[in-house]
């Protein structure tokens, strides 16, 4: 049976996943703990003997220094490098900015929940009165996507970010996959958890208990119709990674001194 092996990556912590803020499409770079995830990821799919042939990333840089680190670390800087808004992060809408805790004290954690985790619950929109409207619209990088400017989201669910990430992966990344391509797609936390949704058949409701931290690696192997051979798995040390799904988890909660 055909083994195609797909690496998919959440970015390095940045700083705003310190700060607990809803990062999304404001773009920040990587902080100095991100950018020693990243090394370790590269250092860990070295020693695994991970060949790259190619990569794709969102149009965040936090996904592209990423892909940077860990090539470099790899020794395969020269592997050929595609960007898309298509992997971009979940559009966090109104909430882009806020800090997640101070959010589950004023709406109750089950509402950030559902924000964070629901399938098909779009947070409420941006408007042009949003502290960070101008610095992502007036973004260069979104006027040389493939929809016009006023076609890009607002907010989005999980399921919005699935629809505009498929025809990317069927048209672009599948092909490449199916020719037997070995591949690293370093993305978000978001954009990430839908695609692994759409591949593994995960249900509306299970998707909400898929978590991925920063930095660490996730093996997807798929046969030659791109269905998955057994589960995803994270690589690196599994105590280290439960804790760390853990406090992705526990951002959504009220801080214990708050409550
Ligand atoms: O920017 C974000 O994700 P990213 O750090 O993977 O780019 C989101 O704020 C993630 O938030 P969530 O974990 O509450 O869905």
């Amino acid at each position: 049976m055909t083994k195609h092996k797909l690496i998919l990556l959440r970015h390095g912590e940045g700083a705003w996943n310190k700060e607990n803020r809803f990062c999304s499409w404001v773009d920040q770079k990587l902080s100095s703990n991100g950018i020693q995830e990243a090394r370790n990821c590269g250092k860990h799919l070295k020693v695994l003997g991970i060949e790259f042939d190619l990569v794709f990333t969102s149009i965040l840089s936090r996904s592209i220094q990423t892909a940077w680190l860990v090539l470099e670390e790899m020794g395969q800087e020269w592997v050929p490098t595609e960007s898309s808004w298509r992997l971009n992060e979940r559009h966090y809408g109104a909430l882009i900015g806020l800090n997640r805790a101070e959010m589950a004290l004023n709406h109750g954690e089950e509402q950030v929940k559902i924000w964070r985790r629901s399938y098909d619950v779009a947070p409420p929109p941006i408007t042009e009165l949003h502290p960070y409207y101008n610095e992502i619209y007036r973004d260069r990088r979104y006027k040389c996507c493939d929809v016009s400017q006023d076609k890009l989201p607002k907010a989005e669910s999980l399921k919005e970010v699935l629809d505009r990430l498929l025809p990317y992966w069927n048209d672009r990344i599948a092909p490449e996959v199916k020719n037997g391509k070995t591949i690293l797609i370093s993305a978000h936390g978001n954009s990430t958890r839908a695609l692994l949704k759409h591949l593994e058949g995960i249900s509306d409701e299970d998707i909400a208990n898929v978590t991925l931290p920063t930095g660490v690696p996730v093996l997807l192997e798929l046969d030659e119709n791109l269905c998955p051979i057994g589960r995803h798995q994270f690589l690196g040390d599994q105590e280290a990674i439960q804790a760390a799904i853990k406090k992705v988890e526990d951002q959504g909660k009220v801080q214990p001194a708050a409550k």
